[in-house]
């Protein structure tokens, strides 16, 4: 956690609309939230409460319709596509649900891959960085190995080495431990741990499992497209177990 009065992300009343045809569909309703550097925040609620909408706004890949969103100390309406994708390949690493990892590619090649977008650093550089990493997730011997070689713990674990190769501040995370069982689930929410104490990245996960939210800094609940509340994990089991948290 840190104290840093500047919040990494910074949302001010932010709507967000689909549209289907000529319906409209409201997925996020006047969402207001700030997270600060270090910061290990869970965004929980039911299906279709707008979780991965808004993850998708904080990580650039979509736009709001109205308000504002904060990145990095910068107002991402007010980015070019250039500047958009720079701020996506320096500054965020991205885990999902379903890994997201290329088939083709080696478990080498996977966590390389975004370097090589970067061209930052040489062969050596890279090389160096990612079996560094590939050691800290526990996979340096499976380096060679493709994706479908692996177990799913093993396939996320070379995702967040992935997410977290180029050192970016905030890594997102859609669901990441929905594919595992709860065991393999928490092995990846303590790696996920493990790197914001020892790099200072922020992490900002949504999920439904109540276990996973414990680890959390904090849990920002929504519901119906708005924050309902931002609060500790105790509190957020409390509020479970007495029935006041749905689920999807
Ligand atoms: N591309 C889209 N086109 C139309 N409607 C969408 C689109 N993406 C999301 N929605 C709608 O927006 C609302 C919020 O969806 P979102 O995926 O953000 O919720 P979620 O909390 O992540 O749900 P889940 O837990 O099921 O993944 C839902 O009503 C959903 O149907």
């Amino acid at each position: 956690m840190s104290s840093s009065p500047e919040p990494i992300v910074s949302i001010q009343d932010v709507t967000k609309s689909y549209h289907l045809g000529k319906v409209e569909v409201p997925a996020l309703r006047g969402v207001s939230l700030q997270v600060h550097p270090g910061e290990f925040i869970s965004i929980a609620g039911p299906s279709g409460s707008g979780k991965t909408t808004l993850l998708n706004l904080i990580g650039c890949v979509d736009t709001a319709t109205s308000g504002t969103v904060r990145v990095a100390g910068q107002d991402t309406k007010q980015l070019s596509e250039r500047k958009l994708t720079d701020l996506r390949l320096h500054t965020i690493g991205f885990i999902f649900q379903s890994f997201n990892l290329v088939s083709v590619l080696s478990v080498f090649q996977n966590v390389e891959f975004p370097l090589l977008l970067q061209k930052k650093l040489n062969a050596t550089q890279r090389r160096e960085r990612v079996m560094a990493l590939l050691e800290q997730v526990g996979l340096a011997k499976h380096a060679k190995h493709r994706p479908n070689e692996l177990s799913g713990g093993q396939r996320q674990r070379v995702a967040v080495a992935r997410a977290l190769v180029t050192q970016p501040q905030i890594v997102l995370a859609d669901e990441p431990t929905a594919n595992l069982d709860s065991v393999t689930g928490q092995q990846i929410i303590d790696l996920m741990k493990a790197m914001n104490a020892e790099r200072g990245t922020t992490f900002i996960f949504s999920t439904h499992d109540a276990k996973v939210m414990t680890h959390a800094n904090a849990v920002v609940r929504l519901k119906d497209g708005k924050v309902l509340d931002r609060v500790t994990p105790a509190e957020a089991g409390l509020a479970m177990a007495s029935g006041a948290e749905a689920h999807g």
